[in-house]
Parts: structure tokens; C-alpha cells; sequence
């Protein structure tokens, strides 16, 4: 479960202070799959950075599985990073160098919970599976489509077992049918209980998720 409360987030440089989320309250609680609106400018990313662990808030508390991770030490909340949060982006991140397989393998070669390499091979096949990917796990990812390639982003999400799936634009890049197929994917695996967040400017999709929220000038609404 992810609880954030009383969270604030200021930037601050030398000519102004810009109170980006302001006392902001969220709970997500296990198999729930909840989305996030909100204009440009209204701390989506700021938010998706902090539930993340890529940045911390400026005062407010950020508890994952009961444990409290807002100041951890750079070491401590790469680790939890790794363990317990999946991330799917707008531009999917995969490394041309490597397979299919060994772009979805690679958060488990960091994950001090896997040491076996068939294991972390087996789980990391599974997970193509769940997407519909396993009859290209040995292509490299431009010889894939930009749908199939943020469907490996998605199975490497996965394959750590996360709390939550943090979810940033995933169509950005796609046509509408890709896209569609895509978040096809991500009810499939809500429905097989999955946690996911879901940040979209995309009224459409964010409407998939079953509780959803606005965000407008730092304040957290329900939709
Ligand atoms: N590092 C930073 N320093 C100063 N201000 C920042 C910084 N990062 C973000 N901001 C400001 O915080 C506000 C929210 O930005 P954020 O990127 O979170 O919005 P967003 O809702 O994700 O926007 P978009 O939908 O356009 O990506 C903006 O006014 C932005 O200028």
C-alpha cells in the first residue's frame, strides 16, 4: 500500500519559490488501479517523481508497505526503487544493445532477492508472456513496433513483483490503436491484481482507471 500525506513539494531558485503540490493526501491500496489528470503544469510529474523515489517532498510523510521512505539515503531508496515500484514511460527506455529478453532480465540482475540466473530467465519470460511478447524475446527492440516496445517496457516493469506500477503517458508515442492495445495490457493485469497509477493527460484512459483523480495547481481532487 502507498500513502502519502500532507505531501509538499517547493521549488526554490534564486528568483522564485514555486509551491508545486501543496498539503496533498493519497492512499493507494493493493489491487487498486487509480489515474491521475491534470492540465500542464499542475505537478503530475512532480508527483509521479516523489511516489517514485526519484525525488523527495519537501515537507509530508510517504509510507510504502507501512515503511516510511521519504528520506532515505540515495542507497536505501534505490533499493526500494528496485524492489518495490515498476515504471512504464512515455519514451520506454529499452537498451538497443540488448534482447528483448535481456532488457525485460535486467531490474532482477539488481535485485538482491535474485540470484539464480534461470530463475530471474524464467521470470523474466513469463512476464513477455503476460504482455504477448514471447515469440520476440530474442529481437532486439527497433526491430519492434513502438506498441510491442512499450509492452516490453511493460514487462520489465513486472518482473520485480512491484507494489505499484507507476504509469506515465504510456501512449504518448503511439497511434491510437497501439495505445489502446497497450492499456489493453494494463486492465489485463490490473484484473490479475496489479496496483497501478496512471498519469495521463488523456480523458479517455484516465477514465479506465476505477478511482480517478485531478490534479489542478498542486491540489489532488476526486474526478
Ligand atoms: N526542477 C524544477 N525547478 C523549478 N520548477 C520546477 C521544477 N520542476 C518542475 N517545476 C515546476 O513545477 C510545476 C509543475 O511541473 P510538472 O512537470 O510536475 O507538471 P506536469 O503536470 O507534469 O506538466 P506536463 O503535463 O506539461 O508534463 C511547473 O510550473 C514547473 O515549472
Amino acid at each position: 500500500m502507498i500513502q502519502l500525506k500532507n505531501i509538499s513539494k517547493v521549488f526554490d531558485s534564486e528568483e522564485v519559490e514555486s509551491h508545486v503540490l501543496t498539503g496533498l493526501d493519497l492512499s493507494i491500496h493493493q489491487g487498486e488501479y487509480i489515474s491521475i489528470s491534470g492540465p500542464s503544469g499542475s505537478g503530475k510529474s512532480t508527483l509521479l517523481s516523489i511516489l517514485g523515489l526519484l525525488d523527495t517532498p519537501t515537507s509530508g510523510d510517504y509510507y510504502i508497505d507501512g515503511v516510511k521512505v521519504d528520506s532515505l539515503s540515495m542507497h536505501d531508496s534505490a533499493k526500494v526503487r528496485n524492489e518495490k515500484i515498476g515504471f512504464i514511460f512515455q519514451s520506454f527506455n529499452l537498451i538497443d544493445e540488448l534482447s528483448v529478453l535481456e532488457n525485460v532480465m535486467l531490474p532482477l540482475k539488481y535485485n538482491a532477492n535474485w540470484k539464480d540466473k534461470n530463475a530471474i530467465r524464467t521470470q523474466a519470460e513469463e512476464c513477455l508472456k503476460k504482455v504477448g511478447l514471447e515469440h520476440r524475446m530474442n529481437h532486439k527492440p527497433n526491430q519492434l513496433s513502438g506498441g510491442q516496445q512499450q509492452r516490453v517496457g511493460i514487462a520489465r516493469a513486472l518482473v520485480g513483483s512491484p507494489s505499484v506500477l507507476l504509469v506515465d503517458e504510456p501512449t504518448g508515442n503511439l497511434d491510437s490503436k497501439s495505445g489502446d492495445l497497450v492499456l489493453d495490457v494494463l486492465n489485463q493485469l490490473h484484473a490479475e491484481g496489479a496496483t497501478i497509477c496512471l498519469v495521463t493527460h488523456d480523458p479517455r484512459y484516465a477514465d479506465l482507471a476505477h478511482i480517478k483523480y485531478k490534479l489542478s495547481d498542486g491540489i489532488l481532487e476526486t474526478a
